[in-house]
């Protein structure tokens, strides 16, 4: 999406509506300028449908088809309240994607794919979005790890607004990265290699693909912001690293410093393999870090208090500290959902022992 050199009042509201349109934020939970909604003209209604559904990005990667065409239902509504005439394509927009919808729906074609766009910062005045292929489901293909779930999205938000130097020029591994917002966050902002880890065939396919998606983006990023070489591929792969069946040997050799996961403790018979391979992983030797070993960063959502606590005693009993970071204060960038629960973030370092 492109804006104004001068950042105009104009572009700042329909940048407001695109960033949400663009992660379907849900349309109960819409912010809609007020100023617009005022003056819904046929002008109006032209530029929000080039900014979003027939935007290049809206055209490669769109969301869920129903979630634009409800998204084009409710301009349409509001249109009609404020007694304006309707856009000629805004209107046809919308009877194109209700054709396919319902197209869709007689031949039981409902594979369509479904992108979210994560608005990321930048020093340009156009918007950057990391784009994933997602599934709308939160279990989807009997997985966890085919959407983006609100421990990554506050994990990420921590490390753009607060701590860059976790992540800047650091080589980082990811555990049951599942869609890859994450591990792709991490790359953006510099780190010097990543490698995204999960258990699941259908996950470490669609972790490839959402590499691919966004490699041109990253490596545009790389070479305006740190002098990169716009051919160079981005330093990220993908792997299958089961905590379940860890061979000791491939955990050591993994080139990492930093270890990062987000929303891995949401069952309990989880906690045992993962906090041992995390206590393996921390405890291979790191000669840059000051405790000599490598660091880790867990973000859990605390759905159950009891989940939680059997975690804080899992550390400890594999001899890991923790630390818990505030995130009240950190700003928020991405839309989250309600009442999906506190997000802790824990700091994780080993001593010898
Ligand atoms: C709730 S999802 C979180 C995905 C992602 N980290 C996020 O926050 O959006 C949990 C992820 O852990 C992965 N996972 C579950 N058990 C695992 C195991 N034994 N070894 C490695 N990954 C596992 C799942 O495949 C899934 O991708």
């Amino acid at each position: 999406m492109s804006h104004d050199e001068d950042g105009s009042a104009e572009h700042d509201w329909l940048t407001i509506i695109a960033v949400q349109y663009f992660q379907t934020v849900p349309l109960r939970s819409f912010d809609w300028p007020q100023n617009i909604l005022h003056k819904l003209d046929v002008s109006t209604q032209d530029a929000i449908l080039r900014e979003t559904v027939q935007s290049e990005l809206g055209k490669s990667y769109p969301p869920e088809a129903s979630y634009s065409l409800r998204f084009l239902k409710a301009i349409l509504e509001k249109v009609d309240a404020t007694g304006e005439e309707h856009s000629e394509a805004l209107l046809q927009a919308y009877l194109e994607l209700l054709s396919n919808a319902s197209g869709d729906k007689l031949t039981g074609d409902l594979s369509r794919a479904c992108y979210k766009s994560y608005p990321l910062p930048t020093k340009t005045s156009s918007t950057v979005y990391l784009t994933l292929h997602e599934e709308p489901l939160k279990i989807s293909q009997g997985t966890t790890g085919l959407c983006t779930w609100e421990a990554a999205l506050r994990f990420a938000e921590y490390l753009l607004n607060a701590a860059p130097e976790v992540i800047q020029g650091r080589r980082i591994l990811e555990l049951g990265a599942g869609a890859g917002l994450l591990g792709l966050v991490c790359l953006y902002m510099g780190a010097s290699s990543v490698e995204l880890t999960d258990v699941d065939e259908g996950v470490l396919e669609r972790l490839k693909e959402n590499v691919d998606l966004n490699s041109q983006m990253i490596i545009d990023r790389m070479a305006r912001d740190f002098g990169g070489h716009q051919s160079n591929p981005p330093n990220i792969r993908v792997s299958k690293l089961d905590w379940e069946s860890v061979d000791f040997d491939d955990i050591a050799s993994r080139n990492a410093e930093i270890i990062v996961c987000a929303d891995v403790v949401y069952d309990p018979i989880l906690i045992p393999p993962l906090t041992s391979v995390l206590g393996s992983l921390l405890r291979t030797p790191h000669h840059g870090h000051p405790t000599g070993f490598r660091e880790g960063w867990v973000a859990l959502t605390m759905r159950q208090e009891q989940t939680y606590k059997e975690f804080l005693s899992a550390l400890t009993r594999n001899r890991i500290r923790y630390e818990r970071i505030r995130l009240d204060r950190v700003p928020r960038l991405f839309y989250h959902e309600d009442n999906v629960g506190e997000v802790a973030l824990l700091h994780l370092t080993v001593a010898d022992s």
